[in-house]
């Protein structure tokens, strides 16, 4: 397996007094396909973003051996780590090839990118292959559907030649059959690259996870396979046990809304 591994110890991110990020600790090995999952404000987007260099953080983040705490976020990109946001940020008028050639861009002039190849470099004909856009790759990115956005930015990613790859909520909006592609292609992604996604999917946690850590309120809550996790009782009152939970009934509607009647004075 190539790809390297993410060693976090002691991370902490702290807005204004507020700690958002409370002394983490992760081991992701090379080639790990590692869900970060925790309720609201976990956690889990901070860290990605001290490990991708947008917030301030302390403590050590390697990969690779190399410590990226202090560095831009231009550097750590340059390391070969690749993330994604919730919404998709692709070229909506460029084509698909336009959009992985871009991205690929290396040394090219903007008009050569821009202009219909008949040599499409090799990175981004096996991009297209791995998210399945072989086929649209000259569509406008603009008609692509939701799912196929994000596949497109992964494949962006992809043919930037990164070796760690986060991913924040990756299937949100997605429909189920997109959502079963896009764990599909993150497996695939997985075997030569180290994938983390950051999810509430449960059910798409539990199948394609390779590992997965629970955050909560800043901290590593439980870390394990999805049935060490599962079977965690601090994570089922925390988070699945609720999460999987049926919903309660709907209390019954009150006949009338009665309002306390003010004291005369
Ligand atoms: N720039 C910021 N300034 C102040 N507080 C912030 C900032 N960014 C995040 N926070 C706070 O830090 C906590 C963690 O937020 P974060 O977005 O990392 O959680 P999360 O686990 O990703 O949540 P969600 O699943 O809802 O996306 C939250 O309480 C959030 O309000």
């Amino acid at each position: 397996m190539s790809g390297e591994g993410l060693t976090v110890r002691d991370l902490r991110v702290t807005f204004d007094g507020f700690t958002a990020v409370d002394g983490v600790d992760l081991d992701i090995r090379p080639g790990d396909l590692r869900f970060l999952i925790g309720p609201n404000g976990a956690g889990k987007t901070t860290l990605v973003d001290a490990v991708t260099g947008l917030v301030k953080s302390t403590g050590s983040v390697r990969f690779g051996g190399e410590e990226l705490i202090g560095k831009p976020v231009h550097r750590i990109a340059r390391m070969g780590i690749g993330r994604t946001f919730q919404t998709a940020t692709v070229f909506e008028e460029l084509t698909v090839l336009q959009n992985l050639d871009i991205a690929a861009g290396a040394g090219r002039g903007v008009w050569t990118m821009l202009r219909r190849r008949k040599d499409i470099p090799e990175a981004v004909t096996r991009a297209l292959e791995t998210t399945g856009l072989t086929d649209l790759r000259d569509r406008p990115a603009g008609v692509l559907a939701h799912g196929q956005k994000q596949w497109l930015e992964i494949g962006m990613l992809l043919v930037q030649d990164v070796k760690l790859l986060l991913l924040d909520e990756p299937v949100a909006g997605m429909s189920h059959d997109e959502r079963e592609a896009t764990g599909e292609l993150l497996q695939r992604v997985s075997e030569d690259h180290t994938v983390v996604v950051i999810e509430h999917d449960m059910d798409f946690m539990r199948s394609f996870a390779r590992s997965v850590s629970v955050l909560h309120a800043g901290k590593v809550l439980s870390e394990g396979s999805v049935a060490e996790v599962q079977a965690d009782p601090r994570v089922q009152e925390v988070y699945l046990g609720r999460a999987s939970e049926p919903e309660p009934e709907p209390a019954p509607e009150p006949a009338a809304v009665s309002v306390p009647a003010t004291e005369e004075t």
